[in-house]
């Protein structure tokens, strides 16, 4: 099978391979970062993940814990570093380190890499009291970052329509990506965000855009949108979970997505072998959105808005 890479151009001209294939947090998720915590499963997926052809995209964080196995991956492998692209995110709700600068410094010494590809506060979450500065005093850090090459592409993350407004009134460089959860049972994090970042080149990442089939039931297939991804399934001889995948793509948003299995990371590489017809788009999406809203994330701060999560 011929295998065809998607970048999409973000805002400041930079390039960004159109799938994460290896998320590390969710499922690899840990709450202590010690030797008896260390996942030799994640470094050998990750490792499985940087020999498939392509850049590979990783998408790690400070909150997860896994900088050491990423570290290792990257001391393993053969793939030069020009060919992966490596998210990393500042944790903001919880308080890891000091500010973005601090943080980022910390990661790349546990990562062993001089860069990250792309660097996202992790959540609008900031407060002077908790974390000692602003959302704009962060934002200020992370042009830092971006000024000096530590990180060649800032973003956010689960931010708002309001949050984005408050960083863009002050910002020298405009966050590039906008990472938030999306899936077709939830297309709006927040209120009117798909149209918001799309309106200002932010490039849209979907976190468990998975949600539909990591939460499916059985009963649910029955249900005209698992039918009919079934249907799309067996016409394009894809997975269930490329179907979905590449739906989240031709809506213009960038997939994060992970796995424990080499075959779905391949799968999920291999995501740009095949096309839906915009037809099949659009039903896939009318479908989800007949659905309630699933939101796996963030439920304590987002579920407020779960009243308009489903309607574009
Ligand atoms: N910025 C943020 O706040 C957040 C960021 N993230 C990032 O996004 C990444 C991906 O998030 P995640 O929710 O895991 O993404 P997905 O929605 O892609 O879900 C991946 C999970 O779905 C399972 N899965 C894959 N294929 C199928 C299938 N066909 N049927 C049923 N289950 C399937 C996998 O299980 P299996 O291992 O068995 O294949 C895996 O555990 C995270 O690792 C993290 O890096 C995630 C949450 C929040």
């Amino acid at each position: 099978m011929s295998f065809h890479q998607q970048f999409i151009t973000l805002n400041n001209g930079n390039k960004i391979p159109a799938v994460a294939i290896i998320g590390t947090g969710t499922r690899w998720y840990k709450n202590e970062e010690t030797d008896a915590t260390f996942s030799n499963s994640l470094v050998e997926q990750i490792l499985y993940a940087l020999e498939l052809p392509g850049v590979i995209h990783i998408d790690a964080a400070e909150i997860y814990r896994t900088y050491p196995e990423v570290g290792k991956a990257l001391s393993l492998t053969k793939k030069p570093r020009n060919e992966i692209f490596l998210t990393d995110k500042y944790s903001t709700q919880i308080k890891v380190s000091e500010s973005p600068v601090t943080g980022l410094d910390v990661a790349l010494r546990k990562m062993g890499s001089d860069y990250v590809d792309l660097y996202l506060l992790h959540s609008p979450f900031v407060s002077k009291e908790a974390n000692g500065f602003t959302l704009e005093e962060a934002w200020k850090d992370m042009e830092q970052l971006y000024q000096i090459g530590k990180a060649k592409n800032i973003g956010v993350s689960n931010f708002a329509v309001k949050d984005l407004e408050r960083i863009l009134k002050i910002a020298r460089v405009k966050p590039q990506v906008n990472q938030i959860e999306f899936s077709p049972f939830l297309q709006n994090q927040t209120p009117d965000i798909f149209e918001f970042c799309q309106d200002n080149d932010i490039l849209l990442e979907a976190y468990s855009p998975l949600g539909p089939l990591q939460k499916k039931i059985t009963q649910d297939d029955t249900e005209p949108f698992f039918e009919y991804v079934k249907e799309l399934s067996e016409r394009h001889i894809k997975s269930e979970a490329q179907i979905i995948l590449r739906w989240v793509s031709k809506r213009g948003v960038l997939p994060v997505t992970t796995s424990s299995k080499p075959q779905r990371i391949a799968d999920a590489q291999n995501l740009f072998s095949f096309d839906l017809s915009d037809e099949e788009v659009d039903k896939i999406t009318e479908l989800g959105l007949k659905h309630k809203p699933l939101r796996i994330y963030w439920n304590k701060q987002y579920d407020k808005y779960n009243y308009t999560a489903q309607k574009v």
